[in-house]
């Protein structure tokens, strides 16, 4: 007797598991991590009545890239704008659930959001360095968030956050002229600098190379594989091939539901739902 007979389900191929059915919402995969940097429990987003996402439930580990995946519109910069509380400026936005970040609610009422935003930083689509010089973009936050007392310490905060966004040499004959003077994918790099330069612990980046050349994409795309090494990264991405070259693991969303997380091989070699298998394998987009 077979797999198939002795089960009564249908199997796609010898060897495969069974997929689950796509009108089962709960989240299949794995969900926890043993050593989480963000514990994320039964979060809901709403936009006034409008439900956005729904019983999300993520651990995200320390030092790892995770991926954000899914359709258009399915929620993914919802969730990750909830880590660090970006969905508060927002009117009519309403978080419900549990986010903790090393055992603490961020949502708790003591939580000052100022220095929470610099502890998980976040980086955009379309690169926003502030109308200000190159060095400045730089020191800006430094300075308000205390970190630098004196022009020196401020050079040497410039210069490590330049270096470690892999841009100190394209940039350090220039520092004066504005950052919005740099190409796309430099200014890309400054925002990724800036972000570096509060001592973030969690980098967020919403579709970082969206609005980039392939070029620059590829020296994005190395740069985050070495952060990784001292900052947790949560990058949301529409392109499936750079979520198999960056990350580790991979979140698929689909209609404001947690559909499916795993090893990122787990999940474009062998999804274990069938929304997952059905947008990996392009039949949606
Ligand atoms: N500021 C807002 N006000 C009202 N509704 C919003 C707002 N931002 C997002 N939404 C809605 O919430 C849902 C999820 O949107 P979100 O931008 O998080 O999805 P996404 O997966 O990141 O989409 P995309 O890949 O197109 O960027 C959508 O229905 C969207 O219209």
């Amino acid at each position: 007797m077979n797999q198939e007979q002795t089960t009564g389900r249908s199997f796609r191929r010898p060897g495969r598991h069974p997929l689950v059915d796509r009108t089962e919402r709960t989240t299949v995969g794995q969900t926890t991590v043993e050593n989480p940097k963000m514990s994320c429990r039964d979060v809901a987003v709403y936009y006034d009545s409008k439900k956005a996402i729904s019983n999300i439930t993520l651990d995200i580990g320390y030092n790892e890239v995770i991926a954000m995946i899914g359709p258009s519109g399915c929620g993914k910069s919802t969730f990750i704008r909830c880590l660090n509380r970006m969905n508060d400026t927002i009117e009519g936005c309403l978080v419900t659930g549990q986010i903790f970040m090393d055992g603490k609610n961020i949502y708790d009422n003591d939580v000052d959001v100022v220095p929470l935003r610099a502890q998980v930083g976040m980086v955009f689509q379309k690169p926003n360095p502030f109308p200000k010089s190159i060095y400045n973009n730089i020191a800006y936050g430094a300075r308000i968030h205390g970190f630098v007392q004196n022009r020196d310490e401020t050079d040497e905060l410039v210069e490590g956050a330049l270096k470690n966004a892999g841009l100190w040499s394209e940039v350090k004959d220039r520092l004066e002229m504005p950052g919005t003077s740099l190409s796309g994918g430099q200014q890309q790099r400054l925002c990724i600098a800036r972000a570096i330069a509060v001592n973030p612990e969690v980098i967020l980046m919403d579709e970082p190379c969206s609005s980039l050349d392939p070029i620059a994409t590829a020296i994005i795309e190395e740069l985050i594989d070495e952060l990784k090494q001292n900052y947790t990264i949560a990058i949301v991405t529409h392109s499936m091939q750079q979520a198999s070259r960056i990350s580790q693991r991979t979140a698929y969303f689909h209609q404001g539901d947690l559909i499916e997380v795993g090893s990122t091989d787990q999940i474009f070699l062998n999804p274990l739902h069938q929304l997952t298998e059905d947008y990996i394998t392009g039949r949606f987009e």
